[in-house]
């Protein structure tokens, strides 16, 4: 029932032996601790998009306020060094963070290879789904295509098909949805150089995938880039925006629809029109078109030359005119991290390595030392620092990806193997549909109101007592 795994094997028989035995031990935990308290509820959480509510479980990754992601225990900073590299590279692999995340266990470089090679061969696209990318219009956001594309792979559904058949056992629905999983993470690349080269260049061909290279070099090929610093930046993108714990738009949306058992094509699809919202993924765009309309307005008395008015008061006046229009600073605010976003620092090094004279880059780093202060000013953000959206436009501007609509696909080719991995944990789980009560504010208010009055007739009662 299972297909061939073509050489993955070693990662098949680990998982045989790691899941079961998470499943159990949590069995074993539920039955033991099923019944205590882990917070409490107040009105304001009902209102408040559930901020702060532990109400979910995420396997593969945890934030933490302060100190930011970690990936099965690890701090991106540590993957960094200790994740395998492409060749030539500096930046750790996104096939490594992949097995990690599916596995807790740091892969070797034998084990990354493995993943490159299969996902390589998982990576052609069904001919409707070239069609259909070949025929949406241009204008078309590349968010809605790269949506639409992955919700029509449905067709290749393993899941979807075995399901059907009525005879498959729940236990081994976590192997259906990696194989899916691992279809969805091949095939997401080469959906996204499709767009890309469909959009801003003219239907370009993609080319054909390299069997001996790596996820991220085939995916900056197959778009046209062949540049070493580029391959490395894309390694590094798409191993820093895979996963950031349950709770996040994207995240949640793909438990949350794959908690129905729908597919993981169709799961993730619905997730990535969560990604594609300006207060989520979108916000990478954001950026890059307030820092476009900022630039203009630096440079609209002196030709153009921008750089001459970059100082802290014309960009902290900058600050405040978005701020007093009722928008948002896009790439500042999180609803979790209360202090700087270490992807943020991790594209800062990594810019302070590679383009340190760039006028862009210091576009941003002034910006850093400006909007904190005014945020707090302001006094309505909960975080006034920045985070992952802020600093990734400016990175792929200087290797000459200049179209800013594209960036969140960037985001949704990455973010699949986070959420696809959690997805595979909860199926192994046997975790159920999720489906959380509401309430109305008539029935919210009664309920307030009989809690109130029954608290107070328990203290009448203990003072005759
Ligand atoms: C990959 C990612 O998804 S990272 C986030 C990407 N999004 C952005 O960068 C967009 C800008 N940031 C924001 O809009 C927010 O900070 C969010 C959506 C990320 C988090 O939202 P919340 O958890 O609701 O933030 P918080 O509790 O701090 O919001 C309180 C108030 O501060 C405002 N606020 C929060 N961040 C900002 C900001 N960057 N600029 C201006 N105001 C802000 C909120 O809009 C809200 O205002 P309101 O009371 O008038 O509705
Ligand atoms: O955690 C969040 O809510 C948003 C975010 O940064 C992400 O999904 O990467």
């Amino acid at each position: 029932m299972i297909p061939q795994q073509n050489g993955l094997e070693p990662l098949y028989e680990r998982l045989r032996e790691i899941l079961p035995k998470h499943a159990q031990d949590v069995k074993e935990f539920r039955e033991a601790h099923g019944g205590e308290a882990i917070g409490i509820l107040t009105v304001d959480m009902a209102y408040g998009g559930m901020r702060g509510i532990k109400g979910m479980v995420s396997e593969t990754s945890v934030l933490d306020a302060d100190e930011g992601i970690r990936f099965q225990g690890h701090t991106l900073l540590e993957l960094q060094e200790t994740l395998p590299r492409g060749p030539g590279g500096q930046e750790p692999l996104p096939e490594g963070a992949l097995w990690l995340l599916l596995t807790g266990e740091l892969p070797t470089q034998k084990e990354t290879t493995l993943l490159s090679k299969d996902l390589a061969r998982r990576a052609e696209l069904p001919h409707h789904v070239e069609q259909m990318l070949n025929n949406f219009p241009k204008e078309l956001h590349p968010m809605a295509q790269l949506s639409a594309a992955v919700t029509a792979l449905h067709s290749e559904s393993k899941f979807a098909k075995a399901y059907a058949t009525g005879d498959t056992p729940k236990s081994k629905y976590w192997e259906l949805t990696l194989e899916d999983s691992l279809d969805l993470i091949a095939k997401l690349p080469v959906i996204a150089a499709m767009i890309y080269n469909n959009v801003f260049h003219n239907g370009r061909p993609i080319g054909k995938i390299d069997p001996e290279k790596d996820l991220g070099a085939n995916f900056a090929n197959m778009m046209g880039f062949t540049d070493e610093g580029f391959v490395d930046l894309l390694r590094l993108y798409l191993v820093i925006h895979a996963d950031h714990e349950g709770g996040n738009v994207s995240a949640h949306t793909t438990h949350l629809v794959g908690s129905a058992l729908s597919d993981p094509y169709l799961a993730y699809g619905a997730a990535l029109n969560g990604l594609a919202g300006p207060l989520h993924g979108l916000a990478n765009q954001e950026v890059l078109s307030w820092l476009t309309k900022i630039k203009a307005r630096l440079g609209e008395k002196n030709g153009g030359n921008w750089q001459e008015n970059l100082n802290k008061k014309s960009l902290s006046d900058e600050v405040w005119n978005t701020l007093n229009s009722g928008q948002v600073i896009p790439g500042y605010g999180h609803a979790v991290l209360r202090k700087t976003d270490p992807r943020y620092t991790c594209q800062r090094e990594f810019a302070l390595k590679h383009m340190p004279d760039s006028d862009d880059f210091k576009l941003v780093s002034m910006l850093y030392e400006v909007v904190p202060d005014i945020l707090l000013k302001h006094g309505k953000a909960k975080n006034p620092w920045p985070n992952v959206d802020a600093h990734s436009g400016i990175l792929l501007q200087h290797y000459g990806m200049t179209e800013m609509n594209f960036y969140t696909v960037l985001f949704g080719v990455s973010r699949a193997i986070g959420v696809l991995t959690s997805l595979v944990w909860s199926r192994s789980m046997g975790l159920p549909l999720e489906r959380p009560k509401s309430m109305s504010t008539p029935g919210l208010k009664a309920f307030v109101a009989a809690a109130r009055s029954e608290l107070k007739e328990k203290q009448q009662r203990s003072k005759y007592m």
